[in-house]
Formats: C-alpha cells, structure tokens, sequence
C-alpha cells in the first residue's frame, strides 16, 4: 500500500477517534453532573456516599452489555470501578463541606 494512502487511512481513522474521545468527555460530564446531584441529595438526607447493592447491579448490567458489544467485560468493569471511586470521593467531599 503506498505511504499516501496509509496516510490517509490513518488520517480518517484519527479523525473518528477524536469524535469519540469528544463523546466520551462529554458524556462523562453529563454523568458527573447528575453524579454531583445525588451526592447533594445524600448528604441533605444522611445517606451513606457508597451503596455497593447498586453497584452490583451496574457491574452486573456492564458486564452483559460490554459482552454484546464484543467489549472486554473486565474492562468495563475496570473503567465503571474507576468512576464511581471518583464518585464516592466528590460524595465525600460534599458531605464534609456541609460538616
Ligand atoms: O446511585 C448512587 O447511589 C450513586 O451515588 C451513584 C453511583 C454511580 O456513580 O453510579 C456512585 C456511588 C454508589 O456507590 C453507586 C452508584
């Protein structure tokens, strides 16, 4: 295959990976939004930042989906585990900004 054709095969799969980094930034925002409003709603109503019952039930969802979708379900678990850590941490933090 010549250079030029790498090239731009390269260039317009790039371009693909951009929109679906964009996405994903923005979907995370999205998330991260709603994330900071039930943290509000726990730390008003004293209720504990983590509910692992629910996370369960996310992972177990995940899983499935990321199978369907020929995705790693250990990944999707990694990235889910990953978020919601950062979750608990801003719960946290809302709870002791109120005192
Ligand atoms: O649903 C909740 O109770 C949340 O606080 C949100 C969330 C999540 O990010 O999905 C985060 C922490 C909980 O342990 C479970 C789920």
């Amino acid at each position: 295959m010549p250079d030029s054709d790498v090239t731009a095969q390269l260039t317009r799969l790039r371009k693909s990976i951009d929109n679906i980094d964009a996405a994903l930034v923005h979907l995370l925002a999205e998330r991260f939004k709603c994330t900071q409003e039930v943290g509000h709603l726990k730390a008003t109503h004293g209720l504990p930042a983590a509910d692992p019952s629910r996370e369960s039930q996310q992972v177990e969802r995940l899983r499935a989906l990321a199978e369907e979708s020929e995705l790693d379900p250990a990944f999707a678990e990694k990235w889910f585990s990953f978020v919601v850590a950062e979750v608990i941490h801003h719960h946290e933090q809302i709870a002791s900004e109120r005192g």
